[in-house]
């Protein structure tokens, strides 16, 4: 499939895209959004497939969604459309893992995109922030609500009212990313991370995920017991035998994915 916003490959297990308008900073224009949940179709629909990175360029993941092309909207165009909604959400109903490996500018809907992924790889130069107010809006992309789940509401409280940014450093310290890497090295360590998740059961992997999210969404009692029922559940895979089994086996675990 010709894509003209974004560049998709595949790195053994691994699905590879990369956000390509560098002359915009990768900003978010509807056909990039188009092809993103494009990409993540095939993807998913790929056996092969066990992990995706989705990254940008040095300088920036995505400097946020496309002013130029939002800036006439009118409330009708947003409303019927579902501006936002519409697209960008793919990425939330993705099965299988998303790692966003962020260097430079994650701005507005490019740091909205990098919270929607599973979790968060980021260069040494990364910089994170919601700087809609600057521009007479507010996050459209689930900001308001993500990031403030994930560094607490007086940092996101901050940084949606004024639009102040967060380097790399503090945003590990807060907690939106997982690990901060060398911007030389992000993506071999995010391809890596990748692998090794593509390399762990993929039923279970995903019965991990799917338990992981749902603590955003529950109570803890209602999550713990979710949590064990999903857990009980991992009994009936081939896979825990196998890795049970290669486990006092002293061996390496051979999955089958089943
Ligand atoms: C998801 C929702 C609901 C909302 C949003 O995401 S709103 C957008 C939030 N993001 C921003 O407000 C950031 C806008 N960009 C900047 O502030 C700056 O570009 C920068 C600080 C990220 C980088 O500044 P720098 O001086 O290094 O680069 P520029 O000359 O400003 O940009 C280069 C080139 O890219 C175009 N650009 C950058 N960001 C966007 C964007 N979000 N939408 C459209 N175009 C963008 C910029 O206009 C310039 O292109 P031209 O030289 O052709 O104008």
């Amino acid at each position: 499939m010709p894509y003209e916003n974004i560049i998709v490959e595949t790195r053994g297990q691994v699905g590879l895209i990369t956000l390509n308008r560098p002359k915009a900073l990768n900003a978010l224009c509807a056909a990039l959004i188009k092809e993103l949940g494009q990409a993540l179709d095939a993807f998913e629909a790929d056996g092969e497939i066990g992990a995706v990175v989705l990254t940008g360029s040095e300088k920036a993941f995505a400097a946020g969604a496309d002013i130029k092309e939002m800036q006439s909207k009118t409330y009708m165009d947003a409303y019927l459309a579902d501006f936002i909604t519409n697209g960008w959400e793919r990425i939330t109903t993705c099965r299988k893992p998303i790692i966003a490996a962020v260097a430079g500018y994650a701005l507005g809907g490019g740091c909205e995109v990098s919270m929607m992924c599973d979790f968060i790889l980021a260069a040494d130069n990364a910089k994170f922030g919601q700087p809609e107010i600057t521009i007479g809006t507010i996050p459209g992309a689930g900001g308001t609500q993500r990031l403030t789940r994930a560094v607490g509401k007086a940092k996101a409280m901050e940084m949606c009212l004024t639009g102040r940014m967060m380097d790399a450093a503090e945003a590990e310290r807060a907690g939106l990313v997982s690990r901060v890497i060398p911007a030389a090295d992000l993506l071999d360590e995010a391809l890596k991370v990748a692998d090794r998740i593509a390399s762990m059961s993929r039923p279970v992997v995903m019965l991990a995920k799917e338990s992981v999210n749902a603590a955003f969404e529950t109570t803890l009692t209602q999550g713990i017991k979710f949590e064990r029922r999903l857990f009980h559940s991992t009994f009936a895979c081939e896979d825990q035998k196998e890795g049970m089994a290669a486990f006092a086996e002293k061996r390496s675990p051979v999955f089958k994915n089943r």
